[in-house]
Order: C-alpha cells, then structure tokens, then sequence
C-alpha cells in the first residue's frame, strides 16, 4: 500500500498551517519530513494517519495493505505512552486485544517483535524499570505488532540522549534491513533524517509547502555516523533550511 498527498491544505482558524503539499509515500520506504518549528509536520502526519481531515485536498492510499495487517496506519509518538502497570509483553499484547486472534497467533506475534526489537529477555519487566530508549523500543514493537502497512513516527528518538539515539538509529535500520517497512519519519535532526530517510522532504516555513525532495541513495545498512557523503546531504539540508527555521523562530516568538 502506498501513500498519496494530493495537494493538501489547511488552516486553524486564520493560522494556515500547510499550503498545496503534494507527496508520495512508496512501499518499502522511509520518507523523513524536516522543517521548522510549527511548519506542520505533525500536523500533516495526523493527515495521514486520518486523525484529522484537510481543508483542502486529499490523502489517498493506493492499492491494499496486507492481508495480515491489523492496523494499517500506526503511530510511534515522542513519548511513548506506556502503560505502567503492564509488563513489556502486556504493552505488546495490548493492541492484539480487539483483534481476535488465537492464543498461538498473538503468542507467536509476540514473541516475533521482542525478538526483532532485542527485548525477548525483558518481556516481564515494567516500563519504570526501563530506560528511556528500551521504553521506545517497546512502543517500536508495539507498533510493529499489528503488522501496518505504514507506520508514522513523530519525533520518536528526540526524548532521548544522543547515544541512546544513535543506539536507536542503529536498531531502526536493522529493522529496516532485516524486513522493510513504510514509514513516514518527522524530526527535527537533519542526522537522523540522513541516516534513515530514502527520500528527506523539506517543508517551508510555516504555511508548510514542500521546498525540496532530497534522495539519498546509500543502503540504510551501509549508512553510518560521520560518513562524508550523509555529512554532504545533511549541509545540502542546513543550506535549504537555515533561513527559513531563523525566520520561523522569529514568527513563534511573535505569536
Ligand atoms: N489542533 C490545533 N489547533 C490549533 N492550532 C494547531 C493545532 N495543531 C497544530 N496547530 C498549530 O499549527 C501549526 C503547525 O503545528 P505542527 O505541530 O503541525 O507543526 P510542526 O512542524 O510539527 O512543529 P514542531 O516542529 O514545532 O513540532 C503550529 O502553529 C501549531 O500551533
């Protein structure tokens, strides 16, 4: 399944947040979405996901999710909303709950996304026992479980310290690597978006049109911290922005 935005506008009140965004979300890719603060990146993600509709234009999906798949648009958020009375496993089973599925389906899903995010040995420990990147590795898993055809993460690594982060980078690409997911990635960090993105769409200030699509055509696996050529997309990325994010601070300071 793919995702299409079709010329998507929209505004809050006499605030107009995005303005004529036309994007393409191809399976078996990480779209990353940068720009400056309050150009309406979450909201556009929220578009996507079909919490919110625009003002104007469209987002379509094209062709089917999977068969298997129980939710296909699923969201990993900043803060990782878990529950903390629920073990690791319980958070996982949570969202299988509503699914009827057999105990051999859930157990063996179950067990299949602790394995792929490195948390089989913790399935019984709480969330407070957690750090902060395990905690959102849960919440990875979590999403991974009900098997979305797109998975639409806001900010999902900028809760954490950096070598937490860079651990967290390094556990998405082997995700990624291992079994290639959909994903529409919005963060701040041009390092992030670099080292995940296949394509980094760049939205303006605020109203948010799209100022540039940059490719970055490297394997995520053979990506890797201070590589000369991810360091190039990332200044190509600083020079789009700069102006544009001074400006944007400028504006919120005034709002
Ligand atoms: N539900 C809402 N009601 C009113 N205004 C909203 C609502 N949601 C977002 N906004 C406003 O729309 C603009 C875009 O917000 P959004 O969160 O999408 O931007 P963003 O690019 O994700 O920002 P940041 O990078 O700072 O997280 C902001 O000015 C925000 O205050």
């Amino acid at each position: 399944m793919d995702l299409l935005i079709e010329k998507v506008g929209h505004s809050y009140g006499s605030v107009e947040v995005l303005r004529d965004v036309s994007l393409d979300i191809p399976r078996g890719q990480i779209v990353c979405l940068v720009g400056p603060s309050g150009c309406g990146k979450s909201t556009l993600l929220r578009f996507l996901g079909g919490l919110e509709v625009p003002d104007h234009g469209r987002v379509l999906t094209v062709g089917e999710p999977p068969a298997d798949s129980l939710n296909p648009l699923t969201y990993v958020f900043q803060h990782f909303a878990l529950l903390p009375w629920r073990t690791v496993e319980g958070n996982i089973r949570l969202v299988l709950e509503d699914h009827r599925l057999g105990r051999a389906e859930t157990e063996a899903i179950v067990a299949d996304v602790l394995a792929r995010t490195r948390l089989s040995e913790f399935r019984g420990a709480l969330p407070k026992q957690l750090s902060g990147g395990m905690k959102q590795r849960v919440a990875i898993a979590r999403a991974l479980a009900v098997r979305p055809a797109v998975m639409l993460l806001d900010e999902p690594l900028s809760a954490l310290d950096s070598q937490t982060r860079e651990l967290l980078l390094d556990d998405l690409v082997a995700l990624w690597t291992r079994q290639p997911f959909t994903a529409v990635y919005v963060t701040h960090n041009l390092a992030e978006a670099v080292r995940l993105g296949h394509r980094i769409v760049v939205l303006s200030r605020r109203p948010g049109r799209v100022r540039a699509v940059v490719s970055v055509d490297m394997p995520l696996a053979a990506r890797s911290l201070g590589d000369p050529i991810l360091e190039a997309h990332q200044k190509e990325l600083w020079d789009l922005m700069r102006d544009e994010a001074m400006a944007a601070d400028r504006e919120l300071i005034g709002d």
